[in-house]
């Protein structure tokens, strides 16, 4: 049953919601953890409906980026009243679900105070620090952004000095060169008055490696910057235009402090980790967006006949759209689960190493790493197939694309570059390839058991088992993927081996194997991924709700073994005609999703303000609202522009008497 059926819906819709074989809210409940936060989602929504002070007075697509920035801190400014009211703001998913009605994908502008300058405040700092910064911190007294990236450097060799002087008991915070200025902070610009410096620690002449720094950058009372500090926005970029990213220069500039060593050396980099597990399930609802906005269009867009005679289809009736759009919904759907998991995952560790407990860190530090960089990836691949689905459409800010495709952009390299990360979570693989190799061989004990690697040290069939049967065999398509993820692992293991032995450093042979290192990587969090949405499904009660959900697992799946066929084939382990049922296996997945389409974008429960498109309107009336949207443009409010005369109307005129002579 489909509850979102209004009378007065486009007709299109009203047909394909009558079609559902399912019960939406219970798929609702699946994807957001519950019947409660379907609820709760709900009821946020309505206050947010309620309470027009919080809308946007025209659409974000015709703001300048002043206008942007101007109309983000007035709702910024009365946000805090209504969040109480409105959210349980000790839950995340419920700050985070009022944040994207109220800012959409922009956000907040202080996001960055929220997400990274005060969670390393929270976790990085001693109970003296704590004490004087904490209750402030929270209650917005100071916002502090998180300064790490430079102008020209990487991490580990940031240019950023914090020197300890012995006499005055201060550290000196300096940027001693052009490459060393700070450069991206998120609303550090105009927007915060603290910053949280990454810079190298020097105590009496010896370097510690980058540590965290509170730096105050703006006079608390004037918001003018301070002496020694240089800041300010770095200008417009693809997306996030209501974020004041900004660069800053400091001229030997004295916080003061004591050092206190952390438990672990990468304790540092922790509030990275953090916004790495938010970013995951971010990228699933951001395809999934894309994905309801397309499915919504391609039910009621009719274009050429399938069968002459019998008139226009719906678009969504192309085999060539099925194949384009649901992938996108699949994975989209996959990634809120992997996410909803390492998020808690994270939350876990985290707490452990505030106990001193750091034996999960590198596990979780790889697979944030890989869930990062895969789903980013596939997210602004899929969004861009979301908006092409939508033919010229798609090109207008109507559409909501322009804003959705241009800030899932950053994706890709906010909180390191996907290869970069990939490189990391090859790290890990070959630690655990080593042990494959040697250390178990002589008779030691790999490292603890571990549901995300353990696969890496079973023995898998040697030949692919995907068959023809009639009901998919999940359990033969994971084995698939796991032997890849094996054998790309060794194999890239062997070769970083056998260029050591011929005389390369360690960092040339990684070097010369990144590519192959990088496909490695790929594959052992494909596996992860496949794995966690079989175990979620597996969980499932209910044949309605599993049986659709079956569907979207089963396109998944066999959708990515298709992707990867090029290293599941060329060493016989699967055979050209295990690749034809795989492709059969993809199209019966289209065939069976097609019907339910609408009801499974529908189950997401997106408002229309989540979605921001004309074209994914709940309703389905994309053409008189089309009309409406062009109507409002800043542009139309003349019927003649004031400065057409000035330049094409008189050159207009001067040919026409040119002409007349
Ligand atoms: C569409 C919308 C999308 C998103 C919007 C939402 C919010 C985002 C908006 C804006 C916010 C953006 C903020 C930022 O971007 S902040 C800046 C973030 N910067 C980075 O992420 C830099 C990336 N680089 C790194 O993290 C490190 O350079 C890197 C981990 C790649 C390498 O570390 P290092 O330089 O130390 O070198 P290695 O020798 O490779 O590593 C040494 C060792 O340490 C381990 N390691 C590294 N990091 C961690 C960690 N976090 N936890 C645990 N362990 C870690 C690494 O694995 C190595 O271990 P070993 O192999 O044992 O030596
Ligand atoms: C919208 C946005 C918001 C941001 N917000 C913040 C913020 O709030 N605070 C902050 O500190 N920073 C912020 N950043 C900076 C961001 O974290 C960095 O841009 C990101 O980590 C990538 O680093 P980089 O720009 O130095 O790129 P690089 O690391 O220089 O990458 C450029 C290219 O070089 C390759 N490369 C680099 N190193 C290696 C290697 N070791 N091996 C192989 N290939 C390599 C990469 O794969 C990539 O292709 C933000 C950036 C953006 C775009």
């Amino acid at each position: 049953m489909n509850h979102q059926i209004k009378k007065d819906d486009n007709p299109d819709l009203i047909e394909e919601r009558s079609k559902a074989t399912f019960d939406t809210d219970a798929f609702g409940a699946f994807i957001w953890g519950g019947y409660n936060n379907l609820k709760r989602r709900r009821e946020i929504a309505r206050y947010y409906e309620d309470h027009k002070e919080l809308h946007d007075t025209v659409p974000i697509a015709f703001m300048t980026r002043e206008e942007k920035l101007e109309n983000a801190y007035r709702k910024a400014s009365i946000f805090e009243n209504h969040i109480k009211k409105a959210c349980d703001v000790n839950n995340p998913e419920e700050v985070r679900y009022f944040n994207w009605l109220v800012y959409h994908i922009d956000g907040h502008p202080t996001s960055v105070h929220s997400i990274m300058g005060f969670p390393t405040i929270i976790n990085q700092s001693d109970k003296e620090q704590q004490e004087r910064w904490l209750q402030s911190g929270e209650n917005r007294e100071y916002l502090a952004t998180y300064a790490q990236t430079e102008l020209g450097t990487n991490i580990k060799k940031l240019e950023t000095t914090a020197t300890y002087d012995q006499k005055t008991e201060e550290f000196i915070l300096n940027s001693p060169t052009v490459t060393s200025l700070k450069w991206w902070p998120g609303n550090m610009g105009h927007s915060h008055n603290v910053a949280i410096v990454m810079a190298q620690l020097w105590i009496n002449n010896k370097c510690y490696g980058p540590h965290p720094f509170f730096v105050q950058i703006r006079d608390p009372k004037t918001h003018k910057p301070l002496p020694g500090i240089t800041v300010g926005d770095i200008g417009p970029k693809f997306g996030l235009n209501t974020t004041d990213n900004g660069f800053l220069k400091l001229d030997h500039v004295f916080p003061n402090g004591t050092y206190v060593p952390p438990v672990h050396d990468k304790i540092a980099y922790s509030s990275m980790m953090l916004v790495r597990a938010i970013i995951t399930p971010l990228m699933g609802e951001n395809l999934c967006i894309g994905a309801t906005i397309a499915i919504r269009y391609s039910a009621i867009r009719r274009q050429g006949e399938i069968k002459p005679g019998d008139g226009e289809v719906q678009i969504l009736d192309y085999q060539t759209q099925q194949h384009r759009l649901f992938p996108q919904l699949a994975r989209g759907i996959a990634f809120l689960l992997a996410g909803r998991n390492t998020y808690n995952f994270c939350n876990n560790v985290l707490k452990d190493i505030k106990n001193g407990d750091v034996s999960l860190l590198a596990d979780l530090h790889a697979i944030l790493c890989g869930l990062k960089a895969i789903s980013s990836y596939q997210a602004e691949l899929g969004l861009e197939q979301c908006r092409m689905a939508c033919g010229g459409h798609g090109y207008s800010a109507a559409s909501g694309f322009p804003l959705l495709n241009s800030n899932q952009f950053n994706g890709v390299t906010v909180e390191g570059d996907n290869l970069v990360l990939l490189l990391q979570v090859a790290r890990y693989l070959m630690k655990r390839a080593k042990e494959i190799r040697y250390e178990i061989r002589y008779g030691q004990q790999p490292s603890k058991p571990n549901e995300i690697y353990d696969y890496l040290f079973d023995d898998a069939p040697k030949k692919c088992l995907i068959d023809q049967a009639y009901v998919p065999n999940y359990k033969n398509v994971l084995e698939s993927f796991e032997y890849l993820s094996k054998k790309l692992t060794l194999q890239a293991y062997d070769k970083l081996e056998q260029l050591k032995q011929r005389g390369r450093t360690s960092e040339v042979a990684w070097n010369e194997c990144s590519v192959e290192l990088c496909k490695a990587a790929r594959a052992h969090i494909r596996t992860f991924l496949a794995r966690t949405f079989i175990n979620e499904v597996n969980q499932v009660n209910g044949l309605p709700l599993l049986t659709v959900l079956k569907d979207l697992l089963q396109l998944y799946l066999f959708y990515e073994v298709k992707e990867c066929m090029a290293g599941l084939m060329e060493d016989g382990y699967m055979l050209g005609q295990q690749l034809h049922y795989v492709k059969k296996n993809i199209y019966e997945a289209l065939s069976k999703i097609r019907p339910n389409a609408v009801s499974i974008v529908d189950s997401f429960d997106f408002t229309d303000r989540e979605l921001n498109s004309v074209l994914g309107r709940r309703d389905g009336h994309v053409y008189e609202n089309l009309l409406k949207w062009a109507q409002a443009s800043p542009l139309n409010k003349h019927d003649v522009l004031p400065f057409h005369h000035k330049y094409l109307g008189r050159m207009m005129e001067e040919a026409r008497q040119k002409s007349r002579l």
